[in-house]
């Protein structure tokens, strides 16, 4: 057997980023972890806590414990409970709170943005009491132009890429030099950023997938196996194309990272809170039992009733989507839910039809 060394992938980002301060705004699994890719990338990164004692934890010991636990995060990484000091000199400012506290975050930090700085949305979530998107909430609340927001989303387990796992990831923008300034800021060895103009495709893709990886929560508690689990992701994939493609979106996009992508990583992983939150209802526990066992943001049950709301203004079925909202609100049983109750058809239907869903054309589903 050959001795010869094995090529190392590396990256010239940590040259290309040398200089960049940026703001990680929010200290969970995925602002710390996030943080992590960028200081990896060659960044100068500032973490912002809501909780002094976990800033203190990370500014000091390099930890976040409850968050990451086993994780060394490097050595270069800052970390404050103070807006201000966070945001000093940062042009590129990542949001990575949960969905339902952004604009009341945005609020907070609002005096202290440098007026050229980009926001860029981590966040998989849509706001209940709007209905709006995070770019459409960071657009609201700050009044700034939409090629001053950014959004990055894909195939992204926290802890698997905090333990360099490789994986790849979608920077969005409507101006395309923007998203590739974002892009290159999180290009670590093991992160590898595509960037599309498709902001809309991008983060739906985020906030979609969360609702179908509920529903396999659910059926895989109640111990149904992989043919129903198959059905549910693909058919899952074509509600969110559908839905997606009527607000606006490039289908395209939902059979990239930011779309397919997801949806496998977060159906497949034990690890994802969106998965676990509907095994457990699936297993017989409440929403509330459900909500008090998560120690973490599960965003898809907050995203669950303004997805459906838009799907019935626009017009779109989502029978899988509403399955689950019926196993929410303990209408449905959770062993009801399934491909094979979606629908009612006096005559079977095509599986698929060729070319884009049209929205007001007849479903697709
Ligand atoms: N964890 C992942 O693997 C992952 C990956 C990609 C995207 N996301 C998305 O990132 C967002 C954040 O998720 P997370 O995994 O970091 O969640 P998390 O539950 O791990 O952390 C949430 C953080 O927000 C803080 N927080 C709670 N209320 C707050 C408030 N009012 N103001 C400011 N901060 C507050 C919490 O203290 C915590 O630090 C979610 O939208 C999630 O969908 C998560
Ligand atoms: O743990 P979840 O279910 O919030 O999923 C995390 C990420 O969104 C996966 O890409």
């Amino acid at each position: 057997m050959s001795t010869k060394s094995i090529p190392v992938v590396t990256s010239n980002n940590g040259t290309r980023n040398r200089g960049r301060k940026v703001a990680v705004i929010g200290s969970g699994s995925w602002g710390t972890t996030f943080a992590k890719v960028l200081s990896d990338a060659g960044c100068e990164v500032t973490v912002w806590a809501r909780r002094p004692e976990i800033a203190s934890e990370i500014q000091v010991a390099k930890r976040n414990s409850q968050y990451l636990p086993g994780i060394n995060l490097p050595k270069t990484l800052k970390a404050t409970d103070d807006l201000a000091t966070a945001l000093k000199g940062a042009r590129l400012v990542f949001l990575a709170v949960p969905s339902q506290t952004l604009r009341q975050n945005l609020l907070d930090l609002e005096p202290f943005l440098d007026r050229r700085s980009v926001l860029v949305s981590l966040v998989k979530g849509v706001e209940q009491t709007t209905t709006m998107r995070m770019s459409e909430v960071i657009i609201d609340t700050l009044d700034i132009g939409p090629e001053r927001v950014g959004v990055i989303s894909g195939p992204n387990i926290a802890l698997e890429i905090a333990k360099e796992q490789p994986t790849g990831a979608v920077a969005s923008c409507v101006d395309l030099q923007v998203a590739q300034e974002i892009a290159t800021s999180c290009s670590a060895p093991y992160f590898r950023t595509y960037v599309n103009t498709d902001v809309v495709g991008t983060e739906l893709g985020g906030v979609l997938k969360n609702l179908i990886a509920l529903a396999i929560g659910i059926v895989d508690g109640v111990g149904y196996g992989e043919n129903t689990k198959a059905a549910i992701i693909t058919r899952g994939l074509a509600e969110m194309t559908e839905f997606a493609v009527a607000s606006g979106a490039d289908p395209v996009t939902l059979s990239g990272l930011a779309g397919l992508g997801d949806l496998i990583a977060t159906c497949q992983s034990p690890l994802s809170r969106n998965n676990t939150a509907g095994r457990l209802i699936g297993q017989g526990y409440s929403q509330e039992e459900t909500r008090e066992q998560m120690q973490q943001t599960a965003e898809g049950i907050t995203s669950v009733p303004p997805v459906l709301e838009l799907a019935h203004e626009r017009g779109i079925v989502m029978p899988i989507v509403e399955q689950v909202q019926m196993v929410l609100s303990g209408t449905m049983a959770p062993k009801n839910l399934g491909p094979h109750l979606a629908t009612e058809d006096d005559v079977p239907r095509p599986e698929l039809r060729l070319g884009v869903p049209q929205p007001g054309v007849g479903s697709a589903l």
